[in-house]
């Protein structure tokens, strides 16, 4: 067995999935610590199947996931990661009624914070997602972008080690997404975060690694800074524009070869 270099991440070992007779997930393994990670991937590759595989809302079929620690394939594991996750899915529901701070307490306590530290969360949460002078509106009269921040401190305030992302910028304005962006990385600096994305922009500029998924199966995985990104020439992308290029014709590249 080997030794993870990261094993108070997330480890994904020879994971495949099924709907049915179809396979969707095909042995996918990485190894990843903290920072932020970046999930590259054409509709239908997979990304939301194992971002739910990882959350443990999905079991695999084969192979194991650890999640800052626990293995998965147990109860307690199952148990002990979901105190350890944050997960912001592609599609969220919000208590449109109730208001913010309502929203992200109920969440911090229903991921197992003990109740004596849900208040102080609830501060930290909001106020890292820019919303904590709008903590006693309801949920439902918050613009989209403020919404998506909302479900993120929703997904945050319990403090997981471990952070999925699925799509959080999708929809929202450039400004906002400027501001998510910066919000993951913060985030970054203390957990071990997965962004799925379609926005190259988002991982040139927000992530430090870089997974691409195509038809189920890793088919990359590196430093956003690694030589390999550059392409065949091997030139390393110095600033933000130069990277995205660079990532979004590697995606191409890695795409194309299936
Ligand atoms: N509940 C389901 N039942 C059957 N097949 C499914 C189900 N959910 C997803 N699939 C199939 O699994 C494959 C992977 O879908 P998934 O949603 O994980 O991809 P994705 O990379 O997240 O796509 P997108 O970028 O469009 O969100 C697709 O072929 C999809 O049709």
């Amino acid at each position: 067995m080997t030794v993870s270099p990261f094993p108070n991440g997330l480890v994904c070992s020879d994971v495949s999935f099924r709907y049915g007779r179809t396979r969707v997930l095909h042995n996918v393994s990485f190894a990843i610590g903290r920072g932020v990670t970046g999930l590259l991937g054409a509709n239908g590759a997979g990304k939301t199947t194992l971002l739910n595989v990882l959350s443990t809302l999905k079991r695999p079929h084969g192979g194991t996931v650890s999640v800052a620690g626990h293995d998965v394939s147990t109860a307690q594991g199952r148990e002990d990661a979901r105190l350890s996750l944050g997960y912001l899915p592609q599609r969220f529901e919000l208590m449109g009624f109730s208001s913010l701070e309502d929203n992200v307490a109920y969440s911090a306590w229903s991921h197992g914070l003990p109740e004596r530290l849900v208040p102080r969360a609830v501060d930290d949460a909001l106020a890292a997602v820019d919303l904590l002078d709008r903590r006693a509106m309801r949920a439902r009269q918050l613009s989209g972008g403020q919404r998506q921040r909302l479900a993120i401190a929703c997904a945050v305030a319990h403090r997981p080690e471990v952070i999925l992302l699925d799509e959080p910028t999708a929809g929202v304005d450039p400004m906002q997404r400027a501001n998510i962006r910066e919000l993951v990385t913060r985030l970054g600096a203390q957990a071990t975060v997965l962004l799925s994305t379609h926005i190259i922009d988002d991982v040139s500029r927000g992530a430090d690694r870089l997974l691409i998924m195509v038809g189920g199966r890793i088919a990359f995985a590196g430093d956003v800074t690694d030589r390999s990104v550059g392409g065949p020439d091997g030139n390393v992308p110095v600033n933000d524009e130069d990277r995205t290029r660079a990532i979004e014709e590697l995606f191409l590249r890695v795409s194309a070869r299936g």
